[in-house]
């Protein structure tokens, strides 16, 4: 295993001049030894370039990675030890699953006995001891995609195992399972698992250390906690969340703070004057008040849904769109009527030119 240092930027252009000549725009980050990672972010905002730039795939257009401190940037996917996972089966049909895993360690003449417990311990895990002796040609897609995890998590001594989307083909419940199972897995096998996905549930469920992109930049790396409760960018707050965080147009005169064109009152922290201010709330943090309450704006309930885990409330807030998440053994407002929107509390955000500021 190997702690990856990358500081970097891809163009796939000859000569990038701005930024949106960039897939990936100048960044430094690391990959520890051992950890968990996810790479989320919609379709097209630089997640596999990353990715096939660790893995060797992809030589950078400028910059460097280092394993271990040593620079790797030119070298091939086999110098670099990685082992790659990705969103189709990648596998030997005329073998068995037994075969099939063992390959990768035949392959680098792991010793016979050691390649049937490490087969077995990985068939273990993946729920397939039962089906070693299967010839993979008829197994489902599903099935094969299985062998593909395990074929890429067999080799104990990998520096990392990238996985590019390796539950699309994966049926939905199947999924749920193979999720957790991964993360069980990185706890027993404590290799680098670095996971690309644009699935918010499938990178908080895997990753301790989940790595938010969008065009081309790393907007804020932390764990799934830290991305629900202070995002650093406008981005993840919306991204992050089901639904996304709440933003509100926000204007500081001297301390006094008005949202949507309506005083607040005082500023609760010190707040940069001057900027494009706007005030974030989680859907599950904006509690609804009796109208009229003090600290709390006046907004009408436009619509109630019952999910069944919880009520979601749409709110008109002087023209603004803002969602309340009410838990289901609440007893909601009916549409229409007027309610008190709670905006400050210590779950509240405050973001200058989308970075969070406060
Ligand atoms: N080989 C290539 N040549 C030119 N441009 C490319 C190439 N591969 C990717 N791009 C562009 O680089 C940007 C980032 O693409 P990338 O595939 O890394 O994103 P992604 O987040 O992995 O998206 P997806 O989930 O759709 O694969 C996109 O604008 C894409 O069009």
């Amino acid at each position: 295993m190997a702690r990856i240092d990358l500081d970097l930027a891809h163009s796939y252009r000859p000569n990038p001049a701005q930024d949106s000549d960039y897939a990936l725009l100048p960044l430094k980050m690391s990959f520890e030894d051992g950890g968990a990672y996810a790479l989320l972010g919609p379709s097209g905002c630089g997640k596999s370039t990353m990715l096939n730039i660790m893995s060797g795939l992809l030589v950078p257009s400028h910059g460097s990675v280092k394993f271990d401190g040593t620079d790797m940037t030119r070298a091939t996917p086999q110098e670099r030890n990685i082992a790659q996972v990705f969103q189709f089966p990648v596998i030997y049909d005329t073998m068995t699953v037994a075969e099939n895993l063992a390959f990768p360690l035949k392959n680098r003449r792991v010793p016979r006995e050691t390649i049937r417990q490490r087969v077995g311990q990985i068939a273990e895990m993946l729920e397939m001891s039962h089906q070693l002796d299967q010839r993979a040609a008829g197994l489902s897609a599903d099935q094969k995609q299985k062998i593909s995890l395990g074929r890429g998590l067999v080799r104990p001594d990998v520096a990392a195992v990238l996985f590019d989307e390796p539950l699309t083909v994966i049926d939905p419940h199947l999924k749920w399972q193979l999720r957790r199972k991964l993360k069980q897995i990185h706890h027993e096998l404590k290799l680098t698992l670095i996971y690309v996905t644009h699935d918010q549930v499938e990178a908080l469920t895997f990753a301790d250390q989940v790595v938010v992109m969008t065009r081309g930049r790393v907007v804020q790396q932390g764990t799934p906690d830290a991305l629900f409760e202070r995002p650093a960018h406008t981005f993840v707050g919306h991204f992050i969340g089901s639904p996304g965080m709440n933003f509100l147009p926000a204007t500081l005169q001297g301390e006094v703070l008005s949202v949507a064109g309506q005083v607040l009152g005082r500023a609760p922290r010190a707040l940069p004057a001057g900027a494009d201010l706007r005030l974030g709330i989680r859907p599950e943090y904006l509690a609804l008040d009796a109208p009229g309450t003090a600290g709390s704006l006046p907004a009408t309930v436009r619509q109630v849904q019952d999910i069944g885990t919880y009520f979601l409330v749409t709110l008109d807030l002087a023209g603004q769109r803002l969602k309340s998440r009410l838990p289901a053994d609440a007893v909601p407002p009916a549409a229409g009527s007027p309610v008190g929107a709670r905006l400050l509390g210590a779950h509240t955000c405050f973001y200058a030119n989308e970075e969070l500021v406060a």
